[in-house]
């Protein structure tokens, strides 16, 4: 437990050895089953696990933890970039045979082996089996290190103060002790003996040495054991990546041919690939093909679950056979007393999957006559001793090894029941008539009570159980089992009559988990009909047009959510119907991104989209919704999600470090163009916006028709939030500018203006040509025949027509100019040359002006020297509008007509210096720079 750095802190000796027997210690692992077998070195299996940091424990406090970093084992304890606090207490969450307690161990070994942190000078790793054993003790912390640690008593360690010290506690789900933090009193002296539970509590509250750094690793349902405010942070192991598995698979097979022949046989069985993110579930796999190699061929190895658990089963009981009774490899599996152990075993799994237990007692072992140390010598089989604890406690819990091996061999329990009794294990009755067992009725409805009782189980508990059920039906793993199970009742009727049922419930209108459970169970039964009639659908590439069934559009459904791209869901890809978004909506929930635009959709659509993204479990982060007829009661419906507590479209959540405190920042992409929106839709998105603490980045409402109201309200809501509209106004019209539409009011473009961008513009008169005359408070300029005799200055233009305003341009501005003869209306550097003619200071020339110039018939806009003329016919006087965004490096300019804003271009690139508006004016031309703020209607 002591790494190299200590010996330079401690005063007292380390022994060498000391360190020796550490590093062995976690240089080997018990694979799968604990304590069976010869242990394996760590390093030769050990393959990265996937972290993810974020996951709410308990209250709010941590749910601003980002779901998308990903922090590897090196940094679990520096937290985020942006946190400044140190990492205290770092909880690790991740459910059964996920690799929790092999992450500890290969950041033990990494630090004894001296590869990784070593900034900790003391790792502490206990696991809550072990304090078990400690629960009504009184110990001091001391004493608890000294008795785990025997190495920290012989060097007289009795204060870790100045030492970086990190306590790791495995198993959370396992501890007995009772962990009050509301009422346990304040303890501070680590050498003060107490009981378990307080000496736990104060340790994970800080009291007891306040320094020290603690890892927990939990399965999930025991996370809220702590709470939230003695967590600095939460990861979750989610197991293998699709790349980690191939590898796990290729450090186990030694043979690289046969590893890939063997990674591309998982492959091809889907259910089992995506089990593969368990290590456990890895483990057993290879368990399993190990075996089939050894006396077979690829094509042997099993194709769907209930296979591939009869293999494990076989495997097991004759490794169990090798081991403890001396039987040789060729030797039969199933002998009476090992036939007996697995009727019992399946007898216990099978009830207490009923009662929902996943550990259990002796009692329960005897109830089902299994005997207690015949069990615990089986242990490295089927059922692993949980805890056997040593000491004051004797008592000894149970569980299988994992929970898919209890509902495996549950389903061979009811499986074997019925074959040999008839008796249907899953019914009320459980007996069954002489005439039924004859006419096989009840054969089919061992089946179908599983699937029905399946579908009715409303957190998914028995989908694993019922597929392996079914799978039992099928002959060939009957023949598998030949020798276990004694053929002595009813024959099992064609699993094809299962398969029509199963299609004929397919036909409902089920959750999504259903219908995936259901397509497993039609997979167990190698029936694949349905999901290979819509897979070569699909490869035609084209889009669907004809009609599919309930059941056709639940193996679509089936396909897409099993398919590694689900990132972005675009229904077009598939049908752009209101039909298809109805039937395909569990794919769509799943898909971080949803392109539903221009699909024929009305607000049924919004009405079912704003159930699902008010779900917890949502995951779209945004949603397209433009070019559909969803008018004002589907905005309604979408405002209505926009209040859900979950948040609601997108919720790509990051924090923001604002004076201290973190700050919870929803990003909320809304795109409805062409939705036949009007002002009652309007009105109730702003007040939704008003009441929400929403961050929107973009609501593009274009080819609407908001009216005076709504953008009165939408306006507003920009003075009461000016952060939000700084976004809104930037996004909003930059799908504007890019878009060229011109169907906005320009009442509406000019109300999500804020006031600042109105700046009143003044003509510069210390820059202007000698023959433009300005007057209206310098905010009119005139080419005339006479020289205006201004006197010299260095930034008048003094041959070339032209002149600037006096206000530079930062940020966002708008102006707009009404013109008459021939102009040119510019933004340039206020660095540009003036002294010249047109050909050296002629805007438009250079990289460091943009004009657009109008006269008679046409506009054209040139920068660099390069001009594009754009149809757009005008009269020799007009209006002209300029919208520059300098962050965002864009200018552009817009004619402006009565109601209107029509587009006319946009340049865009970076700019490098203050910029300026300025104006050419041929002979006889004018300009005028409009007041938009004495101009704006009156309800802005
Ligand atoms: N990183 C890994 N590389 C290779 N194999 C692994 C890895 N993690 C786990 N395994 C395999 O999975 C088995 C179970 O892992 P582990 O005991 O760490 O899971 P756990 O999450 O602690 O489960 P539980 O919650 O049941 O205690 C290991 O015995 C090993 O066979």
């Amino acid at each position: 437990y002591c790494s190299f750095n200590l010996t330079h802190h401690l005063k007292g000796p380390i022994l060498f050895t000391d360190l020796c027997h550490n590093v062995r210690r976690y240089r080997c692992v018990y694979e799968g089953v604990a304590k069976a077998g010869t242990p394996t070195l760590l390093k030769n299996i050990y393959t990265e696990l996937h972290v993810t940091e974020g996951g709410a424990i308990g209250g709010e406090a941590n749910k601003d933890l980002s779901p998308h970093t990903s922090p590897t084992l090196h940094n679990i304890f520096r937290g985020p970039a942006h946190q400044h606090e140190p990492i205290r207490t770092v909880v690790t969450k991740g459910v059964a045979g996920v690799g929790k307690t092999l992450l500890t161990q290969k950041f033990c070994l990494d630090w004894a082996e001296g590869k990784a942190h070593q900034d900790f000078q003391l790792l502490l790793p206990f696991t809550f089996r072990e304090l078990n054993v400690f629960r009504d003790a009184q110990i001091s912390l001391v004493g608890l290190v000294h008795h785990f640690f025997s190495e920290t008593k012989k060097t007289r360690l009795y204060s870790f103060k100045n030492l970086k010290v990190l306590f790791i506690l495995d198993g959370l789900d396992e501890s007995q002790i009772s962990l009050d933090f509301r009422k346990t009193k304040a303890v501070s002296d680590i050498a003060e003996r107490v009981s378990m539970d307080v000496l736990l509590v104060n340790l994970l509250r800080g009291n007891l040495l306040p320094s020290a750094q603690i890892w927990i690793t939990t399965r999930p349902a025991a996370a809220n054991k702590i709470p939230a405010e003695c967590i600095s942070m939460v990861t979750e192991v989610t197991g293998f990546t699709n790349s980690k598995k191939d590898k796990y698979f290729s450090l186990k097979f030694k043979d690289q041919t046969q590893a890939s022949a063997i990674i591309s046989h998982i492959k091809g069985t889907r259910s089992l690939y995506i089990m593969c993110h368990l290590p456990i579930f890895c483990w057993i796999l290879f368990t399993v093909l190990l075996h089939v190699l050894k006396t077979g061929t690829i094509e042997q190895l099993p194709q769907t679950l209930t296979e591939m658990y009869i293999h494990f089963l076989v495997v097991q009981t004759k490794l169990r056979s090798l081991k403890y009774d001396g039987r040789s490899q060729t030797d039969t599996a199933w002998r009476p007393e090992t036939r007996k152990m697995v009727r019992s075993l399946g007898k216990l799994a099978f009830e207490q999957l009923q009662k929902r237990n996943l550990i259990f007692y002796e009692c329960d072992l005897s109830e089902c006559g299994l005997d207690a140390e015949a069990a615990s010598l089986y242990s490295g089989l089927f059922t692993q001793v949980y805890m056997e604890e040593s000491g004051l406690y004797q008592d000894k819990v149970y569980c299988f090894i994992h929970e898919s091996v209890q509902e495996f061999l549950a389903a061979l329990h009811v499986h074997q029941t019925f074959i040999n009794t008839g008796i249907n294990l899953l019914s009320e009755e459980k007996t069954m008539s002489i005439r039924s067992m004859f006419f096989g009725s009840s054969t089919e409805k061992v089946y179908q009570t599983a699937v029905d009782q399946m579908l009715q189980s409303p957190n998914g508990h028995l989908d694993l159980f019922t597929r392996f059920l079914l799978g039992l039906s099928l002959p060939s793993n009957q023949e598998r089992l030949k020798g276990l199970v004694k053929h002595s009742g009813p024959s099992i009727r064609s699993p094809q009559k299962t398969a029509q049922y199963i299609t004929e419930r397919l036909e409902e209108s089920l959750d999504s988990e259903k219908i995936v459970s259901l397509f497993y169970c039609l997979n167990e039964l190698k029936e694949r009909g349905l999901v290979e009639q819509i897979q070569e659908r699909l490869s035609s590439g084209r889009p669907i047009r004809e009609r599919l069934s309930q059941a056709q559009w639940s193996a679509l459904v089936f396909i897409l959510l099993s398919s590694d791209h689900l990132e972005v869901f675009d229904l077009k890809k598939y049908c752009a119907s209101e039909e298809a978004l109805l039937n395909l909506l569990p794919v769509v929930k799943a898909s971080s991104t949803a392109l539903l635009n221009s699909c024929d959709l009305t607000e049924k659509s919004c009405e079912v989209l704003c159930m699902m993204v008010s779900a917890k479990d949502c995951a779209l982060t945004e949603l397209d919704l433009s070019y559909n007829q969803i008018q004002d009661s589907g905005l309604k419906y979408l405002a209505l999600a926009l209040r859900s507590p979950h948040l609601p479209i997108q919720f790509c959540i990051f924090e923001l470090e604002l004076r201290g405190c973190k700050t919870m920042i929803y990003v909320c992409h809304l795109c409805m163009t062409c939705c036949q929106v009007t002002g009652d839709g309007c009105v109730s998105l702003a007040s939704v916006l008003r009441s929400h603490q929403t961050h929107l980045t973009l609501l593009d409402l274009s080819k609407n028709h908001p009216g005076p109201t709504a953008v009165k309200q939408l306006s507003a809501l920009q003075g009461e939030c000016m952060n939000m509209c700084e976004w809104f106004l930037d996004v909003k019209l930059f799908e504007y500018l890019e878009h060229g539409e011109r169907t906005n009011t320009k009442c509406f473009i000019i109300c999500l203006l804020l006031p600042s961008d109105f700046t009143r513009l003044t003509l510069d008169p210390t820059t202007a040509y000698p023959y433009l005359k300005l007057s209206q408070n310098s905010t009119k300029a005139s080419h005339v025949e006479q020289d205006q005799a201004y006197p010299d200055h260095t930034s008048r233009f003094d041959k070339c027509p032209q002149l600037l305003c006096s206000e530079g341009l930062s940020g966002r501005t708008y102006w707009e100019v009404e013109w008459s003869g021939s102009v040119l209306i510019a933004v340039s550097y206020r660095s540009f040359a003036r002294k010249g003619n047109i050909a050296t200071c002629g805007f438009g020339l250079g990289p460091d002006s943009w004009c657009l110039s109008c006269s008679k018939g046409t506009y054209t806009v040139t920068h660099k020297g390069k001009r594009l003329d754009l149809p757009y016919s005008s009269s020799s006087r007009g209006r002209a509008a300029v919208y520059v965004d300098f962050l965002a490096g864009a200018v552009s300019f817009y004619a402006v007509s009565l109601e209107e804003l029509v587009h006319l271009h946009t340049f865009k690139g970076t700019f490098n210096e203050p910029l300026v508006p300025g104006f050419r004016l041929l002979f006889g031309s004018t300009v005028k720079l409009c007041d938009l703020l004495e101009e704006k209607p009156s309800y802005v």
